[in-house]
């Protein structure tokens, strides 16, 4: 159970007030976009949801876990950025698998949770690939993948779709993997929060 309730948050970068009192309720497996003008802290809430920024006040729960003072790594939430963020040298199979290698899981158990993302995201037959072999939706599905096989209890994303990608509907996820498809324009999906069941 993963709802996140953001309670009165405040974002200042200096003499420059970005969040104020903001709020959001998010319920446990529901899917929520934050739309706005350029430079309103879309991306600034989401760093904040992350724990990459520290807010200026408020506070951040996930599930029942108070988490505005805890380090990113702590919060298992998973965030896909809008630059992908592949290692280069590494495969299609490497790069997804790698933040579980980090963690010390067995080999078999990576490979098997690889596979099972890799096919929700049509990237499977891509998992011998170098990211620069491939087009830049295959790269972003990749960076999904490797949020989806974390299993994390909320996903962020950032501009998560290429101005060629129409919308989330090409991802085709199914719901036993709780990841729900979307379909809209790419501006609208802009910032999404996407909290599991
Ligand atoms: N590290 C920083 N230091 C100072 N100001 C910053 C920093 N990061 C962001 N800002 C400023 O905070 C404001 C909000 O930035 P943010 O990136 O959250 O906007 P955004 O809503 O995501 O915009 P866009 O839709 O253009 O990506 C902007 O005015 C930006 O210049």
């Amino acid at each position: 159970m993963a709802g996140i309730s953001i309670q009165n948050v405040y974002k200042d970068y200096g003499a420059l007030n970005v969040l104020k009192e903001f709020s959001l309720e998010i319920a446990d497996g529901e899917f929520v976009v934050l739309v706005g003008p350029s430079g309103c802290g879309k991306s600034t809430m989401l760093k904040i949801l992350a724990g990459l920024e520290p807010a200026s006040g408020g506070k951040i729960m996930i599930g029942d876990r108070d988490v505005t003072d805890l380090a990113p790594g702590d919060r298992d939430i998973a965030m896909v950025f809008q630059n992908y963020a592949l290692y280069p040298h590494l495969t299609v199979g490497q790069n997804m698998g790698f933040g579980l290698k980090m963690r010390g899981m067995p080999k078999a158990e990576i490979d098997r949770r690889v596979r099972a993302a890799a096919k929700i995201l049509a990237v499977d037959h891509l998992l011998d690939r170098r990211p620069k072999a491939l087009s830049g939706g295959q790269r972003q599905r990749v960076a999904l993948g490797r949020a989806i096989v974390r299993e994390p209890r909320a996903f962020l994303m950032d501009e998560p779709l290429p101005t060629s990608t129409p919308s989330c509907a090409s991802i085709r996820a199914p719901r036993s993997a709780r990841f729900t498809s979307a379909s809209a324009s790419r501006r609208s999906m802009s910032r999404t929060i996407r909290s599991r069941r």
